[in-house]
């Protein structure tokens, strides 16, 4: 700033301050409004600032509580620290609150900026320390620099901040990033940096958890679809629900409009339509576009958007000890740690790994999922580590990729750990030491990013006594180890019958209590596996208006009675029946059986080729 505006901003304060008259076309507009809520709140520029920091403990608590936001924003911070250090200044993350998460750059200055309270756990919303960026940037929802003697605080004349709020894909606030450093110093990039670093963590909390939504995702360049210049829209449904600043921008709305607007307002709205990869404005512009389909629903791209049901992909039920034990998870799979998961069989292993995945930062990256029981032996070896062109009799002319190679950047689910043969355990061993994998025949290693996560219903500490299991793969595996409860010992298992109950038979009247108890009470050693076939039958086999009598329900001896056509057994012999029919209307195809019943092909496998002998 120069001599001329700085007598400008004396007067400005001078004006204001003295309370004579507002400083208009002194200070810029934001500046003069955030001067105003902070006298409005009865701040004063004159006395000393307070700033209160918080207790090692409250702020470890605070970090927990944004988490994600911390990693998804950490690179961001490394890179930003660089620069910050050329141009002595500070990186800071902040939640949505304005308190300090994190902050990076030049040693020198973040002790000076310690000085003036920017360190972790202090809080710089406007309301606790007047006119800053970051304060400013949150009670403006918009990018801001704030220079000097523009801060309301004297203190704080010593400072340069810049700033920009943070917006997850649904339009909150979730926190705030900036660069801040000597008042007298150039800050020329500073804006420019701290845009695009926003505009990456943005990006980033688009590869979480939209598998079961419609994605658009368009620019004007394919080079650089996927990338953080990219303009994404989220529908769930029909209702537009989550969508970044690029593509609210080109369909002319902004952030209030999420989960207000409707996908035909929106496209019919802007005049867009999506055509064979290609997304046309009305004015004749242009973008390449992709667009991804909730995963159960085929591709379809020509012509405007297919309307799409949502299927029901439910969250699972946890226990209170489950969900504690899924935040440590989520936590260790950041870090790089294995996990083994071990409990009975449809204890949902599976289910509780693919949902810890999806709330890591490896979410946009593959959950490949591998069971070692399921496969001979013969063929796991080329299934993991794929294979180099002829390197066994059989093998693809073209080699094959792995499991292993296919997990690259995200989870391998190793379910049923304990039966893979020792040999295949040395080998996974070498590749989880050497974070690198050799394709069969000969192939030169390439280095391996993934995080394997076990499962087992066995007691491999005992099959380590035994022999059967190594112990150096063990203690490699099972760095950390969640014990998922087997049904009977839940304590809340009313509690998890309705909640499946609704889950699983939304149409369908609530169950009586008498009914919920009997559920709730009987025996599930399939656990969930089995309860949820179970409902599942019963809700097929009912009528919805129809109330679900205590007779159709298990009871030791007692026999099931079934609407609609009696059937003499107990619960297995109804959800059979239910099978049955499902595999005799498809003529067969397993498959399709197993998707008009909403379960695994391999339930009916079991069911039907394991103990009968065939489907
Ligand atoms: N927490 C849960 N909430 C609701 N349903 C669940 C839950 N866990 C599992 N299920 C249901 O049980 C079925 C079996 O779960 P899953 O395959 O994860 O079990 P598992 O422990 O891996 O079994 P196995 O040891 O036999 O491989 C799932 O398809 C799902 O329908």
């Amino acid at each position: 700033m120069n001599l001329a505006s700085n007598a400008a901003m004396s007067v400005a304060r001078e004006k204001f301050f003295s309370g004579h008259a507002l400083p208009e076309g002194l200070v810029p507009a934001p500046i003069l409004r955030s001067w105003q809520r902070c006298a409005e709140r009865g701040l004063d520029a004159g006395s000393t600032i307070r700033a209160e920091a918080m207790s090692a403990s409250e702020l470890r608590v605070l970090h927990e509580q944004n988490e994600t936001l911390r990693l998804l924003s950490r690179s961001e911070l490394v890179s930003l620290r660089t620069e910050a250090r050329l141009t002595d200044s500070v990186v800071i993350l902040t939640d949505a609150k304005g308190l300090v998460l994190d902050t990076a750059g030049s040693p020198e200055f973040v002790g000076q900026a310690a000085a003036v309270s920017l360190r972790p756990g202090v809080a710089w919303s406007e309301m606790s320390t007047g006119t800053n960026a970051i304060g400013t940037a949150l009670a403006e929802r918009r990018a801001i620099e704030v220079h000097g003697a523009e801060h309301f605080f004297e203190p704080h004349r010593i400072l340069h901040c810049t700033a920009s709020p943070i917006f997850d894909p649904y339009g909150k606030l979730a926190g705030v990033l900036d660069m801040s450093g000597h008042a007298s110093a150039e800050h020329t990039h500073a804006m420019g940096l701290v845009r695009l670093a926003v505009e990456q963590i943005e990006h980033r909390f688009f590869n979480r958890r939209f598998d079961e939504m419609t994605v658009v995702r368009f620019h004007r360049s394919a080079d650089l679809l996927g990338t953080a210049r990219e303009g994404i829209l989220v529908f769930d449904g029909h209702r537009l629900i989550a969508g970044n600043r690029r593509a609210l921008h080109l369909v002319g709305l902004d952030r209030k409009a999420l989960r207000q607007s409707s996908r035909e307002e929106i496209f019919e709205g802007a005049g867009l339509v999506i055509d064979h990869g290609e997304l046309r404005a009305r004015n004749g512009e242009r973008y390449f576009a992709a667009v991804s389909q909730p995963r159960s629903t085929p591709l379809h791209i020509a012509g405007t958007l297919p309307r799409v049901t949502k299927p029901k992909r439910n969250a699972p039920f946890l226990t209170q000890q489950t969900r504690t034990d899924l935040a440590k998870a989520i936590r260790l799979v950041n870090a790089q740690i294995p996990l083994l998961i071990a409990g009975e069989t449809g204890a949902g292993k599976e289910v509780f790994a693919r949902h810890l995945h999806a709330q890591t930062i490896r979410a946009g990256k593959p959950f490949i999922a591998i069971n070692c029981a399921a496969l001979p032996e013969s063929l796991i070896e080329a299934e993991l580590f794929g294979y180099e062109s002829g390197a066994f009799t059989g093998a693809k002319k073209s080699g094959a990729k792995g499991l292993v190679q296919q997990a690259e950047g995200g989870i391998l689910f190793l379910d049923e750990i304990g039966d893979m043969p020792l040999l295949l355990q040395s080998r996974l061993l070498r590749v989880l030491q050497d974070k690198e994998v050799a394709p069969l025949g000969g192939g030169k290693p390439q280095m391996a990013d993934f995080v394997p996560i076990c499962a087992t219903n066995r007691n491999l500490n005992a099959m380590v006594d035994a022999g059967t299991f190594r112990a150096d793969l063990y203690f490699r595996i099972a760095q950390y180890t969640i014990a998922l409860p087997s049904l009977a010992d839940m304590p809340d298992r009313r509690d998890l019958v309705e909640t499946l109950w609704s889950q699983f038979a939304e149409q369908h009247r609530p169950l009586t209590p008498e009914v919920r108890d009997q559920l709730a009470d009987h025996h599930w050693p399939g656990n969930f596996r089995e309860l949820v076939g179970c409902l599942r039958s019963i809700a097929a086999l009912h009528d919805p208006d129809e109330p679900v009598l205590a007779s159709a329900l298990p009871r030791s001896g007692h026999p099931v009675d079934a609407p609609a056509s009696a059937i003499n057994g107990d619960l297995g012999s109804l959800t059979d029946m239910a099978m049955r029919r499902a595999v005799e209307q498809h003529r067969g195809n397993l498959s399709a059986a197993a998707r008009a019943l909403g379960v695994d092909r391999s339930t009916l496998y079991r069911r039907f080729v394991w103990r009968d002998g065939r489907p």
